[in-house]
């Protein structure tokens, strides 16, 4: 906006319009000129982070690439740790250094606890009305505080340890009778049916998956309509990012999001009365599952809505799967390429368990091998390229540079595993590294943020614990109990699960061959 436009806007308004219509429009310009005008000075005064230079409306968005965790890492290594980029019209920093992580995540966290407003999770929220994706405010907290103190307790989740174990046990017999037949193993297959069970089981109060379970078609459908809602959610939707081209939808992704949550909705919508239904007339004296808990909570708090509760539910169910079959898949690809880290892992348990009973939940903090081999598993193959984005909800600094309130914070978990500045062989699988100290356990929280598997602060995992004993008793059990090798040493390497765009960074399915180990043990 320059001095010429508000003298033709003057001349204009002179000649043609009425003279009080005049003096408006005027004052109109030149109030928005000012405006534009300190704005423009201000941020010429703020001490912004560096990055590339950029485009007019498009900002750095084709910089970008298509694999985006790449393309910032990219950014990060040639302009520093932190680096401020403009993705369309979205003001937006980028880091992959533990000290800028630690920063945004715990010190200054109040500010940077908020989430921003995207197409995604508009559609999948029910307009926000979920834990995941709500901005910081009166109902996040509300909800977050139903999920810490009434659905993920350590009491709840040990309340359901006998569910956990019926389902690995389930998925030892399938793996067993494939071994049988000669079959190959599609790990993929076999984690997330595992995953999805012993979390609707305690979510919902029914598996998918397998016999009594809700029937093949609609596990199927369910499982992929939860991964393609993260897809989605991680895309780079335009119209999020160039706000007026969101009418025309180029990508179709907003017409996919209707389409699948409106299947969604009905589904659990069903699930919600059927459970109210039978929370009423069973003879237990508490609730069963987390439905029952939320419809009980919904008695005595009026502000909890079905919408609430059918967005809490999709929202655990969705968090709690993937991620924690995408990190069982991937530790198993990394012990078949490294074979000897396979048999320690077995020699290990075979110490802490020995051979005449199954692994139990209790052993998994003893098992400290399998337990750095899953922290390096994190370090390298995060569940998602970047966090869960978080928002400024004011102007602050950070480490000297200015970021103004509004400016979306993008925390590149995958180059901030790989950093050479602060991890030695970045791009080896080397779990020896979190074995050097004489600690009893390793812990998979990083207290100087050099990984974040769980996130951090605030907004960080609520069902970290929950989702670790899923992860490390499926693997535990089946290290026990079969020995693997892949399909073949090519196929491995194909299976190489190149990062793909999405949250859940996942290639080819991996594909293994299992042959029991301690047969007696199957049995019993
Ligand atoms: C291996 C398993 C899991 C991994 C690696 C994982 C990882 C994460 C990460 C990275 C975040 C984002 C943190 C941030 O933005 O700062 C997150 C958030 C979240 N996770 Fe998990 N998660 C796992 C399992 C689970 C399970 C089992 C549940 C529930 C049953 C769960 C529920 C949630 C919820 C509700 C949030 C949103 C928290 C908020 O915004 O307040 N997660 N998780």
């Amino acid at each position: 906006m320059c001095s010429w436009f508000v003298e033709a806007v003057r001349i204009i308004t002179e000649h043609v319009l009425g003279s009080w219509i005049q003096y408006l429009l005027l004052a109109i310009t030149l109030t928005v000129y000012r405006q534009s005008l300190l704005k423009w000075k201000g941020r010429k005064q703020l001490k912004l982070p560096p990055g590339p230079r950029r485009w007019p409306i498009v900002g750095n968005l084709l910089q970008i690439g298509h694999v985006p965790h790449l393309g910032m890492q990219k950014f990060t290594q040639k302009y520093g740790p932190l680096v401020y980029i403009h993705i369309g019209m979205v003001p937006t920093v980028v880091t992959d250094d533990p000290k800028y992580v630690k920063e945004f995540l715990l010190k200054q966290d109040h500010i940077f606890a908020s989430r921003p407003k995207n197409i995604a999770s508009e559609h999948f929220t029910f307009g926000g009305n979920d834990i995941a994706f709500a901005p910081y405010g009166p109902h996040w907290r509300a909800v977050r505080k139903i999920c810490l103190m009434e659905l993920l307790t350590q009491k709840k989740i040990d309340s359901f340890r006998q569910g956990r174990n019926d389902e690995v046990e389930c998925m030892v017999k399938d793996v067993w009778r494939a071994s049988l037949e000669g079959k190959s193993i599609n790990m993929r297959n076999f984690f997330g049916a595992l995953t999805s069970n012993a979390i609707t089981r305690m979510v919902l109060g029914q598996r998918f998956f397998g016999r009594k379970g809700a029937g093949p078609e609609i596990a199927a459908e369910h499982k992929a309509k939860i991964y393609e809602s993260f897809s989605l959610i991680n895309a780079f939707n335009v119209g999020d990012y160039l706000p007026f081209l969101r009418p025309l939808d180029l990508q179709g992704h907003e017409r996919r999001m209707k389409e699948i949550m409106k299947w969604v909705d009905n589904l659990y919508a069903s699930i919600i009365e059927e459970q109210r239904l039978e929370f009423k007339t069973s003879s237990e004296t508490g609730p069963l599952n987390f439905v029952h808990t939320l419809l009980e909570a919904e008695r005595r708090d009026k502000t909890l809505s079905i919408t609430k509760i059918k967005a809490i539910l999709i929202d655990i169910v969705a968090a709690g799967t993937d991620t924690s079959s995408v990190t069982s898949e991937w530790t198993m690809a990394e012990l078949l390429r490294h074979p000897e880290f396979m048999t320690r892992v077995q020699k290990e348990i075979d110490e802490v368990v020995g051979y005449e009973r199954h692994v139990e939940e209790s052993d998994l903090v003893n098992l400290r091998i399998l337990r750095a081999v899953v922290k390096e598993v994190f370090r390298l193959h995060p569940v998602g390229g970047f966090l869960i984005p978080h928002i400024s909800m004011k102007d602050t600094k950070v480490q000297g540079y200015d970021i103004p309130k509004n400016t979306r914070v993008l925390i590149n978990t995958y180059s901030l595993g790989r950093n050479p500045a602060f991890w030695s062989n970045p791009n080896s699988f080397e779990p020896q590294r979190f074995l050097t100290d004489d600690k009893d356990n390793v812990d998979f929280i990083e207290p100087d943020c050099r990984i974040v598997p769980f996130g951090a602060g605030r907004r960080g995992c609520p069902g970290a614990t929950l989702g670790m004993n899923v992860v490390l008793l499926g693997l535990a059990r089946l290290i026990h109990l079969f020995n693997w090798s892949p399909i073949s040493k090519e196929k491995l390497e194909d299976s190489d699960m190149v990062e793909a765009l999405g949250y859940t960074v996942k290639g080819v399915p991996l594909e293994a061959i299992a042959k029991p180990r301690l047969g007696s043990l199957l049995f019993q």
